[in-house]
């Protein structure tokens, strides 16, 4: 797994007035899906290298569609996705990696967990003692190394997130795309996968960016919340969370989360009145 120390000798094409420390840029992007639907009008978004960014908003704002644009399943109207400094075309080439995770953790039921998060390593042709290596280094980060044996169906739900996670960072991915990936799971869970998460991209150098419904989940997660309105989807507002770097259950009742939630929560009411 690539390191912050790691990832600083990859060095960004040089690429006249983009900002090196933009791993993402977003300018002026348009959406019209084919059947007429304006998905996104004109949003503009930097993401910076080690943000931990979500996307927050009412249902229909495009989220998702935002995100899968990052991760080059769906293009532009109109305006530029650029990746540091880039063609998104040329995003998994070496030092250029993004993995997704969805809401579903979407593994194969007849194969093992190892082997579930083996398959993109497969995939790509990495040779099976690095894939070894990775796969096991990838389940001992989401807490699953004992269970690298066991069926799907053997898992919680929770434990199928942490598979599917494990299955993404197996790529050791700089920039991982995530779309309610925990949405599906009871509070609890939910919060201790959101621990996890945290405590993963504050040790590792990646890129997050996380498609969420909940004030709480983007609060405690992120290091900025970018707040979406729908009809056209666009960006409303973007607010830095200037929160400890460790968060632990303290910070999830403290005036200043508190804060937050309240300053989210009334942009999202604005967001549903304009
Ligand atoms: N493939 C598609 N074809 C046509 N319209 C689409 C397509 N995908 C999404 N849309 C429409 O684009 C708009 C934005 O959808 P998107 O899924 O990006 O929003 P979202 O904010 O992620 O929503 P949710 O929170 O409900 O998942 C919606 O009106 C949706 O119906």
């Amino acid at each position: 797994m690539m390191k912050r120390e790691d990832l600083s000798t990859v060095t960004p094409p040089a690429a006249a007035g983009i900002d090196e420390d933009v791993l993402l840029l977003a300018n002026q992007v348009e959406k019209t899906y084919p059947n007429g639907t304006h998905a996104l009008d004109r949003v503009r978004l930097k993401i910076r290298r080690g943000e931990f960014i979500s996307l927050l908003g009412p249902s229909g704002c495009g989220k998702s569609t935002l995100l899968k644009m990052y991760a080059g399943l769906e293009s532009p109207s109109a305006g530029q996705i650029r990746w540091w400094g880039g063609s998104i075309a040329t995003v998994n080439t070496p030092g250029r990696t993004l993995a997704m995770v969805f809401q579903d953790a979407t593994l194969m039921p007849w194969a093992r967990v190892e082997d579930n998060v083996r398959l993109p390593l497969d995939l790509s042709g990495v040779p099976r003692a690095d894939s070894d290596v990775r796969v096991g280094e990838a389940l001992a980060l989401v807490g699953l190394d004992k269970f690298g044996k066991s069926y799907p169906r053997e898992l919680s739900g929770g434990m199928q997130m942490r598979a599917s996670i494990a299955r993404a960072l197996a790529t050791r991915p700089n920039l991982l795309l995530m779309d309610e990936p925990f949405g599906a799971l009871d509070e609890f869970t939910r919060n201790k996968l959101d621990a996890d998460l945290r405590r993963l991209w504050a040790e590792r150098d990646i890129t997050v960016v996380f498609v969420t419904h909940s004030i709480y989940e983007a609060v405690y997660l992120s290091t900025k919340v970018v707040v979406m309105a729908a009809r056209p989807g666009r960006v409303i507002a973007e607010v830095p969370i200037d929160g400890p770097t460790e968060r632990d259950e303290a910070f999830r009742v403290s005036p200043q989360f508190i804060g937050y939630c309240q300053q989210l929560s009334e942009l999202l009411v604005a967001a549903n009145q304009c």
